[in-house]
């Protein structure tokens, strides 16, 4: 595991990156945050530059198929050029890095000044009225992890600007949500398209288990993933405004009824013919393929929903 960066690196890193760009990218407005298999989001940006996270100082390298490693810098937006920065690949706990190191990208791009940041992931699909392909826009999270031990804000403060004790009642943007959803109207988006829920952030790397995917579903989350929730914290903590939108690139597994195989066995002892049901499985490729299938529609609404933030929304601190 590479050092947990603090916040003493964070000049630095800032410095080093505004070092590889050109004048007017120096301070982006807005950020994004490309979950599994959505990098595509930067083919909205114009004038682009790219700055390999490796070499910055406090940056990991993202392990997993369908994450970069690049922050791309440049504009968006038909009414206005608003500047950017996207992180091309995120880092997960799951791959062995601090949750230090996963919050440290959010905490330099806030140190280069956006005020807002639209964190996209890829998630497992807990509310049986969502589809695969369905755009959650979150409104709660529920942190497994945090709530177990392993909150990611545990240890010293990140710098002695930020409050000790986080409120996080309002973390999702009201004000961004409705964006999101006034940006799907302008669109055409179907109404299904764009639904609202709450998300469960578990470590990872394994997906669900039968009776795991119950129990979320049970206390509440309406969808599932391996990420997200530490960078909504690392924005919260200095005032970032946070839109996240999910997308649904599968099914988590919750059975109505467990598979009996003592009643199978018993059936085929008494020479009943019994038709066996299909076991449904999640893959990270499954994932990927949802992902570039809809990754379009994605990044349609991610660059209209910048274009609609006004500029007094965008030069405030978000509420
Ligand atoms: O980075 P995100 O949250 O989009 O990626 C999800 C969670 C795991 O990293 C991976 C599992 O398929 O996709
Ligand atoms: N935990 C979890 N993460 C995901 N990311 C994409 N799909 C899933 C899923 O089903 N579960």
């Amino acid at each position: 595991m590479s050092p947990a960066p603090t916040f003493e690196t964070i000049p630095e890193t800032v410095a080093a990156i505004r070092k590889a760009l050109p004048e007017g990218l120096h301070t982006p407005s807005v950020g994004i945050v490309c979950g599994s298999g959505l990098s595509g989001l930067v083919e909205s940006l114009r004038d682009v530059t790219l700055v390999p996270y490796d070499g910055l100082p406090g940056f990991a390298k993202s392990t997993v198929p369908g994450h970069r490693s690049s922050l791309a810098f440049g504009f968006i937006g038909e009414k206005q050029a608003v500047p950017v920065v996207a992180m091309l690949g995120r880092f997960h706990p799951y791959e062995g890095h601090s949750l230090s190191t996963v919050m440290y990208p959010i905490r330099v791009m806030a140190a280069l000044g956006i005020k807002d940041i639209i964190i996209t992931n890829a998630a497992g699909a807990l509310n049986p009225e969502f589809s695969v392909g369905s755009i959650v826009v979150v409104r709660d999270h529920l942190a497994l992890p945090g709530l177990s031990g392993f909150n990611p804000l545990i240890g010293p403060t990140f710098s002695p600007e930020v409050t000790r004790f986080l409120p996080v009642s309002g973390a999702y943007s009201p004000a961004l949500r409705r964006l999101a959803f006034l940006a799907a109207h302008q669109l055409g988006l179907p109404s299904d398209d764009l639904v609202e829920g709450t998300y469960a952030w578990v470590s990872g790397p394994t997906y669900e288990s039968p009776a795991e995917g119950t129990f979320l579903r049970r206390v509440g989350a309406d969808m599932v993933g391996m990420s997200t929730v530490p960078e909504v914290l690392a924005a919260r903590e200095l005032g970032v405004g946070v839109l996240v939108l999910s997308l649904a690139t599968n099914k988590v597994v919750i059975p109505e009824k467990y598979r009996s195989i003592k009643e199978e066995v018993a059936a085929e002892l008494a020479g009943k013919k019994i038709e066996l049901p299909v076991e449904e499985v999640v893959s990270h490729a499954e994932v990927l393929e949802i992902g570039k299938i809809k990754g379009d529609v994605m990044r349609k609404l991610v660059a209209k929903i910048i274009d609609l933030i006004p500029e007094s929304v965008r030069d405030a601190t978000q509420p």
